[in-house]
């Protein structure tokens, strides 16, 4: 069993709960969705060139790096078949490992594993054209150590995350966070509006990559 991988690198994490820590990155080839503002629009495509890796190699990459963060991203991980291979492999050399979902594939298979990743799950909202693949079903097996994410674009993709927060309580089962599509909408914006809803527990991330380097520079 092998996974396709379009790039593996380490830097510091520029997402969630582990911002700003040194991770190692695994991005897999392909996705299900096609988001209006996808940064990695070039590792979906079928025929992006990618390596063929063993969960082993994978592993003896990561022990390699001398890190102990490692995020498996794409892409859309969950599309890899096996992944409880290499997150297992992975746990049990001694990694933290954490996948970035988009929200469209199941995580409870994941989530019940003894050794179990965290997962950075986002709810994709109306301006990225996807909102309609969205399982919420997938709440009920997140935790504390879980995030679900909404990368918002306009004022009204703000509300939209306002009514599914409040719907589905997500600030009593996991963190949330809100992050700009980059570019797209000013901070300060999505700032007013979190003070205006009193939008209490819910954290603003802004990709810190993207302000380290140029925002559209890979393997960073
Ligand atoms: C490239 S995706 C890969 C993982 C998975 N397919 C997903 O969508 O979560 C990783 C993260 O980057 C975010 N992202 C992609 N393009 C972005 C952009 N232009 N601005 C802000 N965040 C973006 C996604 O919303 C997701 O949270
Ligand atoms: N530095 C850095 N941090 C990240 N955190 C999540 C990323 C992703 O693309 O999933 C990402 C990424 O692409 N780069
Ligand atoms: S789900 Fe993730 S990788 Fe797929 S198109 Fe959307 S942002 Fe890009
Ligand atoms: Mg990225």
């Amino acid at each position: 069993m092998s996974f396709l991988v379009v790039e593996k690198f380490v830097s510091i994490n520029g997402e969630g709960q582990r911002a700003g820590e040194a991770a190692v990155f695994i991005r897999f080839r392909g996705c299900n969705l096609s988001c209006s503002y996808c940064d990695t629009k070039w590792a979906n495509s079928p025929d992006a060139p990618a390596e063929s890796m063993t969960a082993e190699e994978i592993v003896k990459y990561a022990a390699s790096t001398g890190i102990t963060d490692v995020t498996l991203t794409g892409g859309e991980p969950l599309l890899q078949p096996e992944l409880h291979v290499l997150t297992d492999l992975l746990i049990s050399s001694g990694h933290r490992v954490e996948i970035e979902t988009n929200g469209s594939q199941p995580v409870e298979g994941l989530a019940k594993r003894a050794l179990r990743p965290s997962f950075t799950l986002d709810y994709k909202l109306p301006d990225s054209g996807m909102e309609s693949r969205m399982l919420t079903g997938n709440y009920s097996f997140l935790t504390m150590e879980d995030t679900v994410k909404f990368v918002a674009g306009s004022l009204s993709d703000l509300e939209k995350a306002l009514l599914i927060i409040k719907t589905y309580g997500l600030c009593e089962k996991c963190r949330v966070y809100l992050s700009p599509v980059f570019g797209k909408i000013e901070p300060a914006q999505m700032v007013d509006f979190m003070i205006k809803n009193k939008m209490n527990s819910v954290r603003l991330q802004l990709q810190l990559h993207k302000f380290i380097w140029p925002p559209d520079m890979r393997g960073v």
